[in-house]
């Protein structure tokens, strides 16, 4: 942990172990691991296939519990918490964008991006006025009603990305986010991550194997034998 002394990281990763069982051998993933994640920052983590990218941001995200080390969630411990309060702090303060945009299909880009906020307990009125303003921001003001399979793969991710960031989270995790995107439509869905991170400070580490886009962040990391290695 560096960065201001008196700033505490979104995320930290203290120490993460992570094994998987393949029948009779252990596969030790995340050993020792840590890594500190700050607000308005963004990380790319580059790393080779199968090396733990996945595995790293579904930790730091809490969908997956380490098997020792501790996750630090705005400086709280999150090892200890009942389901319930992880869950809550999945939903407020955590966002995910996926490589494919795992949109419900039968819902609008609307309703799409209102969905996180109406689970959250937010008044419909509420989450269709952020709604729209979050798909607006993110050039989809004229696609609001158009169901996924309307809209091209860039607007699908770009709102895959509104939905990710409806609750105002302190932290966006992506995984791949661009991989399935043709290199013009990644470079505008990345510039729309790149500006939400400088407009909203939130804390965004993006695991991605395209090293043109990790050069245009803030700090580029990788994965070698479970633990977190700075790059450059
Ligand atoms: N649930 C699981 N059970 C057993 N092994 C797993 C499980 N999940 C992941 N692994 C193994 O752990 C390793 C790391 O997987 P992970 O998906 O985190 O890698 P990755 O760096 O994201 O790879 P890629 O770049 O190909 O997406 C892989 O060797 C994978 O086979």
């Amino acid at each position: 942990m560096e960065q201001g002394a008196k700033e505490i990281p979104v995320v930290y990763l203290h120490d993460i172990r992570r094994q998987y069982t393949q029948g009779e051998t252990k596969l030790t993933i995340l050993d020792g691991t840590k890594l500190a994640l700050w607000a308005g920052q963004s990380v790319a983590l580059v790393a080779p296939s199968g090396s733990g990218k996945s595995t790293l941001l579904h930790i730091a995200g809490l969908l997956e519990s380490p098997d020792a080390g501790e996750v630090y969630i705005g400086g709280t411990a999150t090892s200890g918490l009942s389901d319930v309060e992880r869950t809550r702090i999945r939903r407020t303060d955590i966002g995910f964008v996926y490589q494919s945009h795992r949109l419900l299909p039968e819902f609008t880009a609307l309703e799409n991006v209102m969905l996180p906020q109406m689970i959250r307990g937010l008044r419909r009125s509420e989450t269709v006025k952020r709604a729209r303003e979050i798909l607006s921001y993110l050039g989809l003001e004229d696609r609001v009603t158009h169901r996924p399979a309307e809209l091209s793969g860039g607007e699908q991710q770009r709102v895959a990305i509104a939905r990710a960031v409806a609750n105002a989270p302190r932290v966006l995790l992506a995984d791949e986010p661009t991989g399935n995107l043709d290199p013009n439509t990644a470079d505008h869905v990345f510039n729309a991550l790149m500006q939400l991170v400088k407009a909203t400070r939130v804390a965004m580490l993006i695991a991605t194997h395209n090293m043109e886009l990790a050069d245009r962040m803030d700090r580029r990391v990788s994965l070698e034998n479970g633990h977190v290695v700075e790059l450059d």
